[in-house]
């Protein structure tokens, strides 16, 4: 397909066609890079960081800066094998956009198309970022000092896309918008043996059976009803064949709070919980729980709060204020090293994220553009920093 780099719509197809896995999105970048080259460059810097090529800083520089303020976007793709029937469907095989990542990339570019050629007040770092559906790219970019000096944000902002709104529609809310996540990965190991021959081996299949039905009870009786709590096994892998007894298994999974102190009990349940199954089936259980920088995703009460005046009261924008969700996002962690903002933009409807049917609403896209290129250049007229 041929791009059109004045066609969001078509820019974001280019995107869904390409779809990469965690750090791994080279194609990706290499388009992201192309496209931002085709506008005017007089105001524009970018930054690369060498332990992760695919991420890209791109820096606007002000006319008359007071501040600098950050959009973050995710690049990242999923294992799902696509079933939309779209024409621009994902050429890469097992690999789709399926969390709408492809429209994140293009709202951005929409975005920073604008302030290349209309020079803002206030400096911007546009972040592309890796690797948020798992390994932290936040935390990896973080930590690999992509946002010092020039590239330091004194705020951040970011946006998820959202089947439950109707396309275009931005969502937020004061407080924790997303919870905090946990990786879970618990191997199990046993003696493999002969399916005839039961009371000489340890069963892997029967142990992770129970082990699941186990931890399923942490929902329901650990956790607090009111403030909820999510543990969800998406993978499990035992065994080879129907007549050998399985040595090993693995299950994987993921746990979600909207607080750190339930994504802690939870995990502290599980560790107690394993502890016994091992000891109670004669297995060795082994478990690892990885946080990495998918915190709650608290939004800093004074900049969402002049979010959520501007978009309220913006004629030519629809808002609603949304309940907290239990999506995980690794904007967490950049929320807690900056202050900032995270917000839904409405794709909907179409069926969840996630799913081989997800087919966003493009209509969202330049809705979506306005609203947040008329936001910054709001915030930009406002003095620094009294109005924070
Ligand atoms: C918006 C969204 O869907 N984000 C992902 C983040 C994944 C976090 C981590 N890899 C985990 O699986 O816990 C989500 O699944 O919510």
């Amino acid at each position: 397909m041929q791009t059109n780099f004045d066609n969001l719509v078509q820019i974001r197809r280019s995107f869904h066609q390409i779809p990469e896995l965690a750090l791994k999105e080279y194609e990706t970048h290499a388009l992201i890079l192309k496209i931002i080259k085709s506008f005017p460059q007089d105001y524009l810097e970018f930054k690369n960081i060498d332990s992760m090529p695919t991420a890209l800083l791109v820096r606007v520089r002000g006319s008359n800066p007071h501040r600098t303020i950050g959009y973050r976007c995710d690049i990242d793709a999923l294992p799902v094998t696509e079933n939309t029937g779209l024409k621009f469907s994902s050429t890469h095989a097992g690999i789709m956009h399926a969390c709408g990542h492809d429209l994140h990339i293009t709202v951005a570019l929409g975005i920073l198309r604008h302030f290349s050629t209309s020079q803002p007040a206030d400096n911007l770092v546009f972040f592309f970022q890796p690797a948020e559906e798992s390994q932290s790219g936040s935390v990896l970019a973080f930590q690999s000092g992509a946002f010092t000096q020039e590239f330091q944000p004194d705020e951040f902002y970011g946006l998820h896309d959202t089947p439950l709104l109707e396309a275009g529609t931005i969502g937020c809310r004061m407080g924790t918008l997303f919870a905090g996540t946990t990786e879970v990965n618990i191997t199990l190991s046993g003696k493999s043996g002969h399916a005839a021959y039961p009371q000489n081996a340890q069963d892997m299949v029967v142990a992770q059976a129970y082990l699941i039905t186990q931890l399923q009870s942490i929902v329901s009786r650990n956790v607090d009803p009111i403030e909820g709590g999510v543990l969800t096994f998406g993978k499990v892998t035992s065994g080879t064949i129907r007549n050998v007894i399985a040595g090993q298994a693995v299950i994987e999974g993921t746990i979600r709070g909207l607080t750190q102190e339930m994504i802690e009990l939870i995990q502290e349940r599980i560790r107690v919980i394993c502890a016994g199954v091992a000891l109670a089936l004669d297995c060795k259980i082994d478990v690892q729980l990885n946080q990495g920088g998918y915190f709650p995703v608290q939004n800093n009460s004074a900049l969402t709060k002049i979010f959520i005046k501007f978009m309220r009261n913006s004629k030519n924008i629809r808002f609603e204020e949304t309940p907290p969700a239990m999506t995980g996002e690794d904007f967490g962690f950049l929320l807690n090293q900056f202050p900032g903002t995270m917000f839904w933009l409405g794709v909907g409807p179409t069926s969840s994220l996630h799913s081989a049917t997800f087919n966003l609403n493009e209509q969202a896209i330049q809705p979506g553009v306005n609203a947040i290129i008329a936001f910054l250049e709001d915030r930009m007229r406002k003095e620094h920093p009294s109005n924070v």
